[in-house]
């Protein structure tokens, strides 16, 4: 809530002139019981003709001096409101982008996606509309109690004698409503990860005709969330008519004894109507309580699970004055690197020196720690023993954003975005790319061919997992797009898996011609390993065999049997 604070002091001025457009338009409103109340006794019964006219044009003055100031008053509270939220949702998504991996390690898509929009919501309600009826309520209630007192002081203690049960009510309401509110986030955020989840593994459902077992899921997590929605409702349900009771009794008690005060004629009929005015200001306000209380509970509720994001921390960080990569070499050096992963050690001693423009090859069974070494070298996990340099400065000392854009991947797992084939090459350095760079990339990586064959070219727009290619096709995207990227050092990890032989031999030609390069290339496949200037293997996070093609053909070890495997038949 604090930071929801902060935000708001930023706009002050917004609420201030919301609060004074809001103030003026009440007070604006307590003539009108009092104009009502005269009309009553001067004009009605006193006969005082001379001043109705006078009087009603006040009564239509009121009416459109409100409606203006209500105007005036909604788009201020409206205009903070939003420019908060827009701020609060933009921070927290830069934040959630600085996080490290780790943290998108421990949470899931849904749930982060129902924070920064459903949760981001419900505090925008609480700030906006919610805060405007809070403070609405407030000057309603204490400016009319005031002038109910100036009016008869025993009737409007009698008539307040509802309120310290109306105000228990709605601390008691809040309270429970906020509990449950939390509860209703959290499956809110497990029914978006379930939607999400299935939404994008929709191919793979279909393929394992799970629909009905996705659906039973979904329809599991939907009932749960009903059900807390039902609690909540019960809640209010149990509360509201109470509180409705309460307030509706005020004005029973107030025409019986007010009634008698007039017979008695201690008070005139036009001070009873008056002082009834002024009561129906401090009756909505107490009806509110309770609606506002529910509002303030979730706004309350969804700001804390808002925090839990902001105070996380990214786990990687800057050295206190990083140093930047200025026209690198691309000398690569791992020395004795280890790493551990939920207690699990994932690399363990991994030493080895790529000079500038050479090629290291990564091989091992899968899981063996190949991705890992990708991993320690982007930063996006530090190592726990060892160290990593590129051109002989600490990884760990080179500015974060600098030492990843000096870094090209194509990622094992290929990731294309809802846009222009054009794009997904460029990705974000589109203005800085020239066409030229985008097109050589794309024919390296042997895709230009197929994208040419698209009606719109390298315009033509691809689904969120490039849906209308293959996996080739998407694969060699990928390629392109670390091609453009045109950096000192790239990485291929297992990023030819889903092509032909002949064509991954055509992309590796064109990669080889590329001799101002440091490569790293993990692969499952001899063809794509053997022209590296070292290969290391890897068995459980260790190297337990290094060489070239020819000298670890020699060792006849694991290289040699994997070649034997993989060439069966054929002369090597
Ligand atoms: N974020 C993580 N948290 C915990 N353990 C992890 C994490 N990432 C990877 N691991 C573990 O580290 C080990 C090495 O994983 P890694 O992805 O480096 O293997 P790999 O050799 O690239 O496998 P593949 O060939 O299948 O891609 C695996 O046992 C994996 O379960």
């Amino acid at each position: 809530m604090k930071r929801v604070l902060h935000y708001m002091r930023k706009y002050w001025y917004l609420y201030f002139f919301g609060s004074i457009a809001l103030l003026s338009s009440i007070v604006l409103d307590l003539f009108t019981p009092m104009i009502t109340g005269t009309i009553i006794d001067d004009v009605i019964e006193g006969g005082n003709i001379s001043i109705f006219k006078g009087l009603i044009t006040g009564l239509i003055g009121i009416t459109l001096g409100r409606a203006v100031l209500g105007y005036i008053k909604e788009i201020m509270f409206d205009f903070a409101g939003s420019n908060i939220i827009c701020g609060l949702r933009q921070d927290l998504f830069d934040h959630i982008q600085s996080l490290s991996l780790g943290f998108f390690d421990r949470k899931n898509t849904g749930e982060l996606m129902s924070r920064i929009k459903d949760d981001a919501d419900r505090v925008w309600e609480g700030i906006s509309f919610g805060l405007m009826l809070f403070i609405e309520i407030i000057i309603y209630f204490v400016i009319a109690t005031i002038f109910m007192f100036r009016i008869s002081a025993k009737l409007s203690l009698l008539a307040f004698i509802t309120l310290p049960f109306i105000a228990y009510m709605a601390i008691l309401l809040e309270k429970k409503i906020g509990a449950t509110y939390e509860k209703i986030s959290e499956q809110n955020a497990t029914l978006n990860t379930t939607a999400q989840e299935n939404i994008a593994g929709i191919r793979l459902v279909k393929a394992f005709a799970r629909e009905r077992h996705e659906i039973k899921k979904f329809l599991a997590h939907n009932e749960g969330y009903y059900k807390l929605n039902m609690e909540q409702a019960r809640i209010w349900s149990r509360f509201f008519p109470s509180i409705e009771m309460l307030t509706n009794i005020l004005p029973i008690l107030v025409i019986v004894f007010g009634g008698s005060m007039v017979i008695g004629e201690d008070l005139t009929v036009g001070t009873l109507v008056k002082f009834t005015g002024y009561m129906n200001m401090v009756i909505w306000p107490m009806r509110s309580f309770g609606f506002l209380s529910n509002l303030m509970a979730e706004a309350k509720a969804s700001a804390k699970k808002i925090d839990k994001i902001f105070v996380e921390e990214p786990e990687i960080k800057n050295a206190n004055k990083p140093a930047k990569l200025d026209k690198p070499k691309g000398k690569v050096e791992f020395n004795n690197v280890s790493l551990e992963l939920d207690g699990k050690k994932v690399l363990d001693d991994i030493s080895f020196k790529i000079l500038p423009s050479k090629t290291l090859a990564i091989m091992g069974a899968t899981g063996s720690g190949k991705t890992s070494i990708i991993n320690l070298l982007e930063r996006f996990y530090d190592t726990t023993d060892g160290e990593i340099l590129i051109d002989n400065e600490r990884i760990n000392d080179i500015e974060l954003t600098n030492l990843r854009e000096n870094i090209s991947v194509v990622m094992q797992d290929v990731f294309l975005f809802s846009d222009t084939i054009k794009e997904n090459i460029s990705f974000g350095y589109g203005d800085l790319l020239a066409n030229d760079v985008i097109i050589n990339s794309a024919q390296s990586a042997k895709a230009d061919d197929f994208i040419e064959h698209m009606e719109e070219g390298y315009d033509t727009v691809i689904g969120e997992r490039g849906i209308g290619l293959s996996g080739g096709q998407k694969q060699r995207i990928s390629i392109a797009r670390a091609l453009a990227k045109e950096c000192k050092i790239i990485i291929f990890d297992d990023s030819t898996s889903a092509l032909d032989m002949k064509t991954e031999h055509k992309i590796q030609k064109e990669i080889d011609k590329k001799d101002d390069i440091t490569k790293i290339i993990v692969a499952h496949r001899i063809s794509a390993v053997k022209n590296a200037d070292e290969i290391i293997i890897l068995e459980d996070g260790k190297i337990v065999e290094r060489g070239n093609h020819d000298s670890l053909i020699k060792m006849k070890g694991r290289y040699y049997d994997t070649l034997k495997e993989q060439y069966e038949g054929y002369a090597v």
